[in-house]
């Protein structure tokens, strides 16, 4: 019997006699339940794949580690923001990346733990016909919702996406972050920039008190890749994850009092975002200058950090005139490093706190001359810092530093990654 063979809208070929369910298999050629047999297989092949992505996301999902989710139109610039904050790759090289297919996810092992989910943008996790999303493995331990929207294309979509997605997630998640990025800024003048701004926050405001949602937790951030902006966003993301991040800025603007100095910031120095600074006002022109100083330092350690000491340079180093132990002739038991900034004479240090953090500090101009004071309060300000994460740290990562410590890798810098000077 020979019959011309129709298809199904989804790809399914048919007998044109009979609906397929009716067909008996009398009637279907070889090659047609050949077809049928191959449809199959792909079907279950792509639904596999699918939720994969899903229950795959709740196993790796790790108990009471933060989540930070980065979710937003395609080519928003969301696997850019990633790649260049957690992996240090150059903002020019982004224009290479691929679209996100599947989720991506990363985690930012440092001072705190801090998972990091970049979604595809095609994604959508509401309202999908295709696909149920177990929602409370996505939002259940998360940290931050961060929405990347393009500031360089029409954003009218995305800011209607981000609407549903808040609608959706505010009932059941009330106390989810939400941090949007009005991205790509870079290039936008400085009045284009906030009127976008004004308009999305308007947009996104009036669509949420409409629905009866007042004083949704949803704050705004003006970034691009190409500068500090980005790393100063990340900066705010994290800091509301840290617990009693008030008792670190206090000491922070304490030292800052005692020592005169102008602006202190403790940094995560993997990623250059700042998890704390003193109570004065933000001030970019600083940051700018302590992250690009973190930055000189990492990289002058890389490329001299490993230097071989042989026991004869320390031996030489100990005896007459110095005659003591290295240890107790360097300032601090820890990394340290310091210069005089060209612009007004104003000093800047810095000082290693732990393997994953590092404080630096603007003096004022003439500081230079009280170093030993400076250096006795910095000292107590580390100490302190290091108890408070040692408090606040989780157990199983307190026991994971302590085995990393081991008596080869030293006393102060265990990553090796800032120099000792
Ligand atoms: N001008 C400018 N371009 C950027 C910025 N950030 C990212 N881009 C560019 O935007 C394009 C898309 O970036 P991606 O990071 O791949 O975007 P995505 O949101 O991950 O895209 P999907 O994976 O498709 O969801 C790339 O060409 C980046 O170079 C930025 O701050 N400014």
């Amino acid at each position: 019997m020979s019959s011309a063979l129709s298809w199904r809208s989804d790809g399914v070929p048919i007998d044109p006699a009979t609906s397929p369910r009716q067909a008996s298999i009398r009637n279907i050629s070889p090659a047609v339940l050949n077809l049928q047999r191959l449809h199959e297989q792909n079907r279950q092949l792509l639904q596999k794949k699918d939720v994969a992505s899903v229950p795959d996301l709740a196993a790796a999902q790790t108990k009471g580690t933060p989540r930070l989710l980065l979710m937003g139109q395609r080519r928003s610039g969301k696997s850019s923001i990633s790649s260049v904050v957690f992996h240090k790759l150059p903002p020019s090289e982004t224009l290479f990346l691929e679209s996100t297919a599947r989720v991506q996810k990363d985690s930012l092992n440092s001072f705190m733990d801090v998972q990091i989910w970049d979604f595809p943008g095609q994604i959508e996790l509401f309202e999908n016909p295709n696909i149920t999303f177990d929602i409370d493995a996505i939002f259940g331990e998360i940290g931050a919702l961060i929405w990347v929207i393009d500031a360089q294309d029409d954003y009218l979509e995305s800011v209607a996406r981000l609407n549903n997605t808040i609608l959706h997630i505010q009932r059941s998640y009330p106390h989810i972050n939400i941090e949007v990025f009005i991205h790509k800024v870079d290039g936008l003048s400085d009045d284009y920039k906030l009127d976008i701004q004004r308009d999305i926050t308007i947009r996104i405001q009036d669509e949420l008190s409409d629905q009866g949602i007042e004083n949704a937790p949803v704050n705004f951030h003006l970034t691009s890749i190409y500068n500090h902006s980005i790393f100063e966003a990340f900066s705010k993301v994290i800091q509301k994850l840290i617990p009693r991040l008030g008792q670190l800025e206090a000491m922070l603007t304490n030292l800052c009092r005692t020592c005169r100095f102008e602006k202190a910031y403790l940094f995560d120095v993997n990623t250059k975002i700042y998890i704390a600074t003193d109570s004065t006002p933000e001030d970019m022109a600083s940051y700018e200058i302590c992250s690009d100083y973190v930055d000189v330092v990492i990289d002058f350690t890389e490329v001299y950090g490993s230097w071989p000491r042989t026991q004869q340079w320390r031996d030489r180093l100990e005896q007459e005139p110095w005659q003591q132990p290295l240890e107790d002739q360097v300032a601090c038991e820890w990394a340290e490093s310091g210069m005089v900034l060209s612009d007004a004479q104003r000093p800047i240090m810095l000082r290693e706190v732990d393997r994953f953090l590092a404080l630096v500090a603007i003096m004022k101009e003439g500081s230079y001359d009280k170093m030993p004071q400076i250096n006795m309060n910095v000292d107590v300000v580390v100490k302190g810092l290091t108890e408070f994460f040692d408090i606040t740290k989780p157990k199983e990562a307190k026991a994971l530093a302590a085995s990393s410590t081991g008596p080869a890798s030293g006393k102060g810098s265990t990553r090796g990654q800032l120099a000792r000077s």
